[in-house]
């Protein structure tokens, strides 16, 4: 029986895309400001892609009303514009734990839902995902199942969607719906020729020879805030039976002023306003230190080159591409190009400075092996969001670059440990001229600086300990805790020497000479522990022959689950007192082993046996 209409649909109503495909058109159009509502009530509070969101209202519906998730695939690329999606498949009443340990995620999660398909928060993946799935369907005889794929237009600027489009336009037989979510933006607008090519499919200035030359059929551009033209046009799609590009023009932060007004991104990403967050310690951010500095840097050296994947802002490139335009390069979201370009730079005299998030240097992993450092090319990458980011869950935590880039030949490695060290690791990077540096760096404030009592060939002693009982190697922004934890050994006795290196790669050789003596080595850092700086520093001490052990600390090799920073550094025991405990305990055993052991007392014989004792 159909229901009443509800006279003000809320999106509590809605237990799963079924109660939506049930509500009328009118109860749709009243629905959409309730879930606008919800997104800015609640985005606002927890933090999160508000403007992302807001964009892809009407859009969200019009897909769940045209296509039946989870038997039709609904494919989000990047994942931070799925909050709707999860609105429209019954999570409304969780949206207010997004982003919170043990709460929603801010991007699509299996283990949330069965509409959620993909996870990866790294851009530009779902074409190539959706091309799969649509294959894996035809050869299983699951034709009738669609599969359909949201690409942003930032997205669409990375060069894996392009291998995508390639394969999917020559599999005419594995259909696959290109749902391409047009707003003009990334952070800031979208660069690059693609991006001028959707201006004037907009404008109806240009015929399309992208798409089409690719033998795909496209369909718009359409009002992706049109509820009715949307189910349209998708309907069409579904029915066409062959791949096709639906071309949605959309307004990121739609229908929220202050989003709307935001020039520098349309809030992409707000902060949580939850009341009585702890105060920052009045330091100032990593990358607004990094961002000063290089700023300081292009004004001495005309041979600074700054290249963004579509990150201006976020990486801090804000104001020396205020003062330099001219040497100021944003590739799109197109890190593999980043890196090669910036070689190509390079090769041309240049100094470049390429700044991306640490995450995705993951990308970039071949470009940066073979050919910034095969060709030993002077640039630098600057890491920031090293190390656990937290909220943004498991693709964005910065925790495999020291582990790639442990691998690299020649190529040389800073993690700084506070603002002044910051400076200096750039500076030192930038004026390196046969070969690639790398400077790395966390989220958030940089905290009160460090100073160094001693320096030893280059590596920085942070704290003597009155014993040679503990070497402690700090490695980038561990050094408080590094202290923190020779202070609570301290108290068991324990003498602990912090070093810092600075520059951890290669490994100091000095850190040889600073662990002869003590009986036991460790290392600190916040990084995965597999291939990490403590297990460099391990092996270096290994093959010198340097006789104490040495003991890493750092991240487990696993996917941690979304929470703040400081939640997920108890969860991986990445803290003071958890690693004094294990410190203490392992420095008790080794006191223990390296005390003469007592004559073993020879066993009674045994009535009766032929064989005497030994
Ligand atoms: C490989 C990679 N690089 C950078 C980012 C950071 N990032 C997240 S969203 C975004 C912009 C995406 O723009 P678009 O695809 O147009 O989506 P919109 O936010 O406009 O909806 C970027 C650069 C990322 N997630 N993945
Ligand atoms: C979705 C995405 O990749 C970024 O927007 C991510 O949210 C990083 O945010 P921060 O800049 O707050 O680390
Ligand atoms: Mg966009």
């Amino acid at each position: 029986m159909k229901q009443t209409p509800l006279a003000d649909p809320r999106p509590a109503d809605i237990k799963g895309p079924e109660d939506l495909r049930a509500m009328s058109p009118g109860e749709v159009r009243r629905l959409v400001p309730e879930i606008r509502r919800l997104l800015v009530d609640t985005v606002t509070r927890t933090g999160g892609h508000l403007g992302p969101n807001l964009g892809v209202v009407e859009l969200s519906v019009a897909l769940h009303r045209v296509f039946e998730s989870p038997r039709d695939a609904i494919l989000w690329d990047t994942g931070h514009q799925s909050y709707v999606h999860k609105i429209l498949t019954g999570r409304a009443g969780d949206l207010g734990t997004l982003r919170r340990r043990g709460g929603l995620s801010g991007y699509p999660s299996r283990a949330e839902s069965p509409h959620d398909v993909i996870e990866n928060s790294h851009a530009s993946t779902v074409l190539s995902w959706a091309a799969g799935l649509a294959r894996a369907h035809g050869l299983r005889g699951e034709r009738d199942r669609a599969v359909v794929a949201v690409i942003g237009d930032g997205a669409l600027t990375g060069g894996m969607a392009w291998e995508a489009l390639n394969n999917i336009a020559a599999a005419p037989g594995r259909p696959v719906i290109v749902v391409l979510n047009d707003n003009t933006r990334s952070y800031g607008p979208t660069a690059g020729g693609i991006a001028e090519h959707l201006a004037a499919l907009r404008t109806g200035t240009a015929r399309d020879h992208l798409f089409e030359s690719l033998g795909l059929a496209r369909l718009g551009p359409v009002d992706g805030h049109d509820i009715t033209a949307l189910e349209t046009a998708l309907r069409h799609a579904r029915d066409l039976g062959r791949s096709v590009v639906v071309h949605c023009v959309t307004e990121k932060g739609r229908g929220h002023a202050p989003a709307e007004q935001d020039e520098a991104d349309r809030q992409h990403a707000v902060r949580p306003l939850a009341p009585g967050r702890p105060g920052g310690d009045g330091s100032p951010s990593w990358t607004a230190v990094f961002g000063r500095e290089l700023a300081r840097l292009g004004a001495e050296r005309p041979d600074l080159v700054a290249v963004t994947a579509a990150m201006l802002h976020p990486t801090g490139l804000t104001e020396f591409a205020g003062r330099h335009p001219d040497r100021t390069l944003d590739v799109g979201i197109a890190e593999q190009h980043a890196v090669t370009t910036a070689a190509g730079l390079a090769l041309g005299g240049m100094h470049p400075v390429v700044a991306i998030y640490a995450t995705f240097l993951n990308r970039a992993y071949d470009q940066l092996l073979l050919d910034a450092a095969l060709h030993r090319a002077p640039l630098t990458l600057v890491l920031d969001r090293a190390g656990v980011t937290g909220d943004d869950g498991p693709s964005h935590n910065g925790m495999w670059d020291l582990s790639l880039l442990n691998t690299v030949p020649g190529l040389r490695v800073a993690a700084p440990r506070d603002a002044a060290t910051l400076r200096r690791a750039l500076r030192e990077a930038v004026a390196v001229h046969d070969g690639p540096t790398a400077v790395r760096f966390p989220k958030g404030t940089t905290g009160p600086d460090i100073p160094a009592v001693d320096t030893v060939r280059g590596v920085d002693v942070l704290r003597r300990g009155e014993l040679a009982d503990l070497l402690l190697v700090s490695v980038g922004a561990m050094g408080g805790t590094c202290l923190e934890i020779a202070s609570l050994l301290a108290l068991d006795g324990v003498g602990v020497t912090v070093v810092d290196p600075r520059w951890i790669k290669p490994v100091p050789q000095a850190l040889v000479e600073l662990s002869l003596g003590h009986r036991l080595v460790a290392t600190v850092e916040d990084n995965g522990r597999a291939g990490g700086a403590g297990a460099a520093v391990a092996q270096a001490l290994g093959d010198a022959g340097a006789p104490a052990p040495v003991r890493t600390f750092g991240l487990p090799q696993r996917f941690l689950d979304h929470g703040s920073r400081a939640e997920i550094l108890e969860s991986a025991g990445l803290t003071a007192p958890r690693i004094a405990d294990t410190l203490a305990a392992a420095l008790l055993y080794s006191r223990a082993a390296a005390a003469p052991a007592p004559l073993p007392v020879p066993r009674p014989p045994v009535p009766g046996s032929a064989v005497p004792p030994h």
